[in-house]
């Protein structure tokens, strides 16, 4: 093999007891794709921040083009030519995308977005440099924190989970790019839980487990059974059938649901009408930006409709349009958010004290102080059934992997018992393992009755959970499409608005 740009050997990092990365031997080839596969919580996060300079090993060295290389800050990583991606973004909300661009890279403002422009239209990264950041989707926003990225003009570039949130036509995009890069000498490190991704782009695999690396491999040689198997060293669970159901009752229905948001950036909705059933599950396809946001926060209630906008959201039969959060919870609705650190849980508080902030109904707290027994033994019921890796309940949200930040959430949320859970992005960031183990259990709920709703980016994920699909795009949400008749590109047209609102439509 040519020299590697990038070589690490024994590199070893703890967090008090956990061990996140024990003897890391890894090699980073020039003008290569390389994967790190494992499942949550197996060191990968952790081994792409030390290789970034966020942190330091407590053992193990770093050769960079044969020299050895000791990284204080990801500043010195960004000037010795490593730039990063993160799972979670590190954008300021409240400054537009070039003015974030601008914290890292120096030049006039009119100047950047030319450049961000020129970027996003060669690499299919399209955004509008002037947009505020807090008014993008989650799928936006990781266009901009690539388009950064692309801008300190890396020799490595490490990319956790970036296509996690993408539609498939993004994601093909995004590969192109990511060829054009490795041809013109540029060396990826890329973190999906997609192996069919990691087969088609990547050259290189390493494969970690518990901390350790279990392989490395030509991920084009195996399928993905075998990769999973490596990955969670036992075959992959099959799909939960879903049973048919007689027509249960109402528990959400949408009624040519009109908003105009007063944000100018954010996406007004017109003529939304949908309906969940108990024993139903409904998904809503769609590339993010379509207007996801604005009706995620229509449903959850973070957003009220005014006065005058009577019956055209109900749960439970009752219109709740004009009705806090807290009180449509009341009537048996559970929500598990996009944004998991943002909205879906607090990093800074423990996890029990985040069970609080939506299960403390569930006499968790007594005349207003906290029950700790109560309040522990529900964090720990939800840290064993939902398989979330972490020290214990006390551990912060914040020290967890984001996939098993994830679990916790859908799994409180769950253990709410709730009506009516609506989702946004379930499996965001969960390995393939876990991801199907939600699913699994997101069906056997629906077979038990509960209405589901669920807003994912990902089709194949809709494809395996959802009774109905509906598509949104510039606002407006097609008509259902009954599951089990429809195919893939069906959803495809919709998603670009090629289809007309009454074809593959059922009465
Ligand atoms: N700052 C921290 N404090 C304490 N523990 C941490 C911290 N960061 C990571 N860990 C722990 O280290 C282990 C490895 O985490 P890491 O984020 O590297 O996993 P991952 O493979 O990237 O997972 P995922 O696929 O869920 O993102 C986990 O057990 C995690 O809880």
């Amino acid at each position: 093999m040519e020299s590697p740009l990038l070589s690490l050997r024994g590199i070893s990092k703890s967090y008090g007891q956990v061990h996140a990365n024990q003897q890391i031997d890894l090699d980073v080839a020039p003008r290569s794709i390389h994967a790190i596969l494992g499942e949550n919580g197996a060191g990968k996060s952790t081994l792409m921040k030390l290789i970034y300079g966020v942190e330091q090993p407590d053992s193990g060295t770093v050769a960079w083009n044969g020299q050895n290389l000791s990284l204080a800050s990801p500043a010195e990583a960004r000037r010795a030519g490593i730039g990063m991606v993160f799972q979670h973004f590190s954008l300021f909300e409240s400054l537009t995308v070039v003015e974030n661009i601008r914290l890292i890279v120096a030049g006039k403002k009119a100047e950047l977005a030319e450049r961000i422009r020129k970027l996003g239209h060669e690499f299919g990264l399209e955004v509008d440099p002037l947009t505020h950041v807090h008014s993008l989707s989650v799928g936006e926003r990781q266009r901009v924190e690539i388009i950064r990225c692309l801008m300190t003009d890396p020799k490595l570039l490490i990319l956790d989970e970036p296509t996690s949130v993408l539609p498939p036509q993004a994601v093909e995009k995004l590969f192109e790019t990511l060829r054009r890069l490795r041809d013109g000498g540029v060396s990826i490190l890329f973190i999906s839980h997609k192996l069919e991704e990691i087969q088609s782009l990547c050259d290189r695999a390493t494969i970690l487990r518990g901390g350790r690396v279990t392989g490395h491999v030509d991920p084009r040689e195996h399928d993905a059974h075998d990769l999973a198997r490596m990955m969670i060293g036992r075959d992959m669970p099959e799909p939960m059938p879903a049973l048919p159901l007689d027509e249960g009752e109402k528990r959400l229905e949408l009624i040519g649901l009109d908003y105009r948001p007063d944000d100018p950036f954010a996406v007004p909705l017109s003529q939304v009408s949908l309906v969940v059933r108990a024993g139903e599950i409904l998904g809503i396809a769609g590339i993010s930006g379509n207007g996801q946001s604005e009706l995620a926060a229509l449903i959850s209630g973070e957003t009220i409709l005014p006065r005058d906008q009577r019956d055209q959201i109900f749960m439970m039969g009752k219109d709740v349009g004009m009705l806090e959060p807290a009180a449509r919870r009341q009537l048996g609705f559970a929500f598990v958010p996009e944004d998991r650190l943002g909205r879906g849980a607090v990093p800074e508080m423990s996890l029990t004290l985040n069970s609080l902030l939506t299960a403390h109904p569930l006499n968790l707290v007594k005349r207003g102080l906290l029950d700790k027994a109560q309040a522990t033994a529900f964090t720990n019921e939800c840290i064993r059934d939902y398989d979330v890796r972490t020290r214990g309940p006390e551990a912060e949200a914040g020290s967890l992997s984001g996939g098993n930040l994830q679990k916790f959430i859908v799994g409180r949320e769950i253990m709410l018992a709730p009506k009516l859970l609506f989702l946004a992005q379930p499996t965001w960031g969960v390995d393939i393992g876990a991801a199907s183990a939600i699913r699994k259990r997101l069906i056997t709920l629906r077979n038990e009755g509960m209405a589901i709703l669920v807003i994912s980016e990902e089709l194949e994920e809709l494809f395996e959970l959802s009774d109905f699909i509906q598509v949104l795009h510039h606002g407006t949400l097609s008509p259902p499409l009954v599951t089990r008749d429809t195919k893939p590109e069906d959803i495809g047209r919709y998603m670009i608005g090629a289809q007309s609102q009454r074809e593959k439509a059922i009465a």
